[in-house]
């Protein structure tokens, strides 16, 4: 299967299509990924780049990524062709019980969806949860698994890469992170009309895993970067993923890392589909800020958690969300 290649020229006309101007801070980060697997010089200066851009944005696009277009294109008609189907096929999965393996719904039950329909589902390791997924369409169990694992090893590779960032050694926490949770959220958003008033698809939230790794086609997502305080729209550039970081990173870097707040914006030209999926530790391990980032000067900033205790704690936030970091951090006053 090919995996999609832009060659250098194409990626610098990439980083000229996205917006600048001497006054504004840096256009967002798109990262060769392809210079990690060079010489060890090369490789340091592209981890020295995501380290940056981790810091500084809270996110990065990357390109020369080693996910197949064959992939990224089957993922994209597996879940358009779910979203096409009936509302009976959907609705077989529709539930309010978040510890559910595969969830679609309609609602905005988690103070934050506005206007999206999105199917949840497990991923990693894929043989334990494919059995749960959809049979209707009947490609999309092949096509999503496909994309999922390539996706999976994306994430262990920016994963090694932004921890050697943090100054931890390489392939650290490995075996947990590939046993580690994959979520994905397929979101299906309508066209934007000036009827409905409300261009938000999706409110301001982060997303409690390490890693967010995201696909989408046609623009709306938008983000709010560290180093502004505006809403900024990520652009969709064909063949990239954008990854950005959550709730997790922050707690394992104690705070030298920042999960970002995102949301989605209807677009005005077409009904739009995004394919986010969300890295961790499985479901009962906890995550607390690592030991090498803590000692007397950086004391530990944040309390243990997992996967688990995010779940449980997602009911609270019914009508009146609140992001899981918040509810983390130590007051040390
Ligand atoms: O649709 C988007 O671009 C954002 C989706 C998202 O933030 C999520 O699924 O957590
Ligand atoms: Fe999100």
């Amino acid at each position: 299967m090919p995996a999609c290649f832009l060659p250098a020229s194409m990626a610098s006309q990439v980083q000229r299509m996205l917006p600048s101007s001497s006054s504004s801070p840096r256009p967002l980060p798109v990262i060769n990924l392809a210079r990690l697997g060079k010489d060890p010089a090369t490789r340091t200066l592209a981890i020295q780049d995501i380290a940056r851009a981790c810091r500084e944005q809270g996110c990065f696009q990357v390109v020369n990524h080693g996910v197949s277009k064959s992939a990224m294109a089957g993922a994209f008609e597996a879940a358009s062709e779910f979203f096409q189907l009936s509302p009976e096929h959907k609705e077989l999965f529709a539930s309010t019980d978040i510890g559910r393996p595969v969830r679609y719904d309609t609602s905005s039950r988690d103070g934050i969806s506005k206007a999206r329909s999105f199917l949840k589902h497990y991923a990693n390791p894929l043989e334990d949860w494919v059995e749960y997924w959809p049979l209707h369409p009947p490609s999309y169990r092949k096509k999503m698994g496909e994309y999922a694992v390539e996706i999976q090893r994306l994430s262990m590779q920016l994963m090694d890469a932004i921890l050697q960032g943090l100054g931890l050694r390489p392939l650290y926490m490995q075996e947990k992170l590939e046993k580690g949770m994959q979520f994905m959220a397929l979101n299906s958003y309508p066209q934007f009309s000036s009827h409905r008033g409300d261009k938000v698809g999706l409110a301001a939230h982060s997303d409690y895993g390490f890693l967010t790794i995201l696909l989408q086609r046609s623009p709306g997502l938008e983000v709010m970067p560290h180093d502004r305080d505006t809403w900024t729209a990520v652009p969709a550039i064909p063949g990239a993923l954008h990854v950005h970081i959550g709730d997790h990173l922050e707690v394992l870097s104690n705070g030298r890392l920042k999960s970002l707040v995102h949301r989605a914006i209807l677009n005005p030209d077409e009904a739009r589909i995004s394919i986010a999926s969300i890295h961790g530790l499985s479901k009962d391990e906890k995550v607390c800020c690592a030991e090498e980032l803590v000692d007397e000067v950086n004391p530990a900033m944040y309390r243990e958690s997992s996967f688990q205790d995010f779940l449980d704690f997602l009911p609270s936030n019914i009508n009146n969300y609140k992001r899981f970091v918040e509810s983390l951090k130590i007051d040390r006053a």
